[in-house]
């Protein structure tokens, strides 16, 4: 029989990445990156130069394309492979990075009418700037006894497509009038290779709110919320929610010839980034925590019931592998709080160390941190640069790091935000289990993983919990290239169903991490410390976070 491939993309913040997976084992036979070319537009829009407000982050829909453009023939030249064994591919996306289409499904920021106003582009998953509509939202919906607030541990965020929405309408009447559908950058994508617009479970799930027997809030509620939001959820969320692993479509022969690919290949549905690495670290039961680290960090857990969990991001039937509850949790800044420091805060000295001795600045902190003993620095931080995810929900939190004197270190400051990371972990981990969910292994993939060991071990310590690592450093792409597999189905060379990829194709590495039991006991004295900062600043015993942020507004705007 001859080999059969699957191709996965991962779309993520700066970049797209393709990789060729081999169907009877998984492995990957090319991977190729193509970062975006707009980046992350948070300070001034495309072509007007428009200068955009604070909490902003939109995306050019342009970029996505160049990545199917490039990375996926790069991956089909390099590996020599013949197209036509290539039979399904899936993608997967960060989320909810939402744009408003017109009937066509043209991105408004396409239409030179509509090009200088920013809510015509994609909103980036990370664009907070809608929390005003998500607090509105969580006083209406809890005032109202919603059910759906408990899925989403009792809050719906700024990040999601409620919210986002609700700000277009709020901001750019005229936007929201155009804009024919609301979609998750992720659909898009696929429709881009189908030519139709489907929708995916578990984007709709986890960030529209959606549910599999009771659809989207109710029309009552959206015009609870505005009367103008009322037909909302029927018309411009509307269309099919397909389960994930369903084919979306076949790649049309205009797509096929700019891919490289043949036409009619099996195009899955979209899925979120993080999800689709869940099966692919080998995860299809209970009790086994995975966590994406990157950028952010998000942690999915399957579970047999729907439990009530506080902070949860959300919890859908279905929504990661069929037959359990699939729980998300996150930390909206990771590796970006790392790399705010290593950007805007470390010293000249440092860069030209690090320099010296042919390391970036990460590896060189990451040494220098590594000689340090748990608890060493006298420093604690909050790991809330960019607002906190989970428990507490509230994009308004922000950074802190306490115990600074006239002799802190680089390398301790660096130390201090991998410790407040995963101090953050932590306190999600325990609220699963108070919520009745067992957390027996952690999982972990993404790019951190492979980046730095000292993190990695801080995390074991912190959560005295045993780590293994995927062994794909594309796990997200292998994990999308498995619902591709999956939509093309076996009788093609594919799979029938995702726990079938799964045995077939996900791989962790042998080594693990293991907690050192003299760490662990340092850390939960420091986790008791950064529990009592976490309630201070965090549930409103002292907002002077959110004071600070309503002055910094003032002052900005005067
Ligand atoms: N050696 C390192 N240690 C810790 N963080 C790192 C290191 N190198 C890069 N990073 C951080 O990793 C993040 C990127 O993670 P990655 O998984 O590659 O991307 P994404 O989250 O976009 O998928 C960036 O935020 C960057 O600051
Ligand atoms: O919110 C989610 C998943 O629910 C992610 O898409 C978002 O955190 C972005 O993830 P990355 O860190 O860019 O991979």
């Amino acid at each position: 029989m001859t080999q059969k491939y699957a191709i996965g993309v991962d779309f993520g913040t700066e970049s797209g990445r393709a990789v060729l997976v081999r169907l009877s084992d998984g492995t990957e036979a090319a991977e190729h990156v193509t970062p975006y070319r707009h980046h992350v537009i948070d300070e001034r829009l495309p072509e007007t130069g428009l200068k955009l407000e604070h909490d902003w982050a939109l995306q050019h829909p342009r970029d996505y394309i160049e990545v199917l453009e490039r990375s996926v023939p790069a991956v089909v030249r390099a590996s020599g492979i013949d197209p036509a064994e290539v039979i399904g591919l899936g993608i997967d996306f960060t989320a909810c990075t939402m744009l408003p289409v017109d009937k066509a499904g043209r991105p408004l920021c396409f239409d030179p009418a509509f090009q200088a106003n920013p809510h015509s582009w994609v909103k980036l998953w990370k664009h907070h700037a809608a929390q005003a509509e998500a607090d509105r939202i969580n006083e209406i919906a809890a005032a109202r006894g919603e059910r759906f607030l408990a899925r989403y541990g009792g809050k719906l965020s700024s990040e999601w497509m409620l919210a986002k929405a609700w700000q277009i309408l709020n901001e750019a009447p005229d936007i929201y009038d155009a804009a024919d559908q609301f979609v998750e950058a992720a659909d898009w994508t696929v429709a881009q290779m189908t030519g139709v617009i489907v929708r995916n479970s578990c984007s709709a799930g986890y960030k529209a709110a959606w549910h599999r027997q009771e659809g989207y809030p109710s029309r009552e509620f959206l015009g609870a919320l505005d009367p103008r939001l009322a037909d909302m959820a029927a018309t411009k969320l509307r269309g099919d929610v397909l389960p994930l692993g369903t084919k979306a479509g076949e790649l049309t022969p205009d797509m096929a010839a700019r891919m490289g690919l043949a036409a009619g290949t099996a195009i899955a549905v979209g899925n979120v980034d993080a999800h689709a690495a869940v099966p692919a670290v080998g995860v299809v039961t209970p009790g086994r925590l995975v966590m994406t680290m990157g950028t952010s960090v998000c942690h999915m857990l399957l579970g047999a019931e729907e439990k009530p969990i506080e902070g949860l991001c959300g919890v859908v039937e279905d929504g990661i592998v069929p037959g359990y509850y699939g729980y998300e949790a996150g930390q909206a800044a990771v590796g970006d709080i790392f790399a705010w420091y290593v950007d805007e805060a470390v010293p000249a000295y440092v860069a030209e160390a690090a320099r010296d001795e042919g390391l970036n600045v990460h590896e060189w902190l990451e040494k220098r941190a590594s000689g340090l003993k748990a608890g060493e620095s006298g420093l604690l931080a909050l790991d809330w640069w960019n607002g906190n995810r989970s428990v507490l929900a509230d994009a308004n939190l922000t950074g802190t790091i306490l115990g600074l004197t006239l002799l802190t270190k680089p390398q301790e400051v660096y130390r201090a935000l991998l410790e407040a990371t995963a101090f953050g972990t932590r306190k999600i981990i325990e609220a699963f289990l108070r919520g009745g969910l067992a957390v027996d292994e952690l999982y972990a993939c993404g790019g951190l993983p492979q980046k730095n060991r000292l993190l990695m071990q801080i995390y074991a310590d912190v959560t005295n919990r045993e780590i293994k690592v995927a062994a794909s450093k594309q796990t997200t792409a292998l994990g999308a290239a498995m619902f591709g597999a999956v939509a093309a189905g076996a009788a093609k060379g594919g799979y029938d169903g995702i726990v079938d990829a799964a045995a077939a194709m996900a791989r962790v590495r042998e080594e693990t991490f293991r907690p050192i039991p003299a760490n662990v006991a340092v850390y939960d004295k420091l986790y008791a410390e950064y529990m009592l900062l976490h309630d201070y600043f965090g549930r409103g015993a002292n907002d002077v976070m959110k004071r600070l942020k309503a002055i910094k507004e003032e002052a900005g705007s005067r």
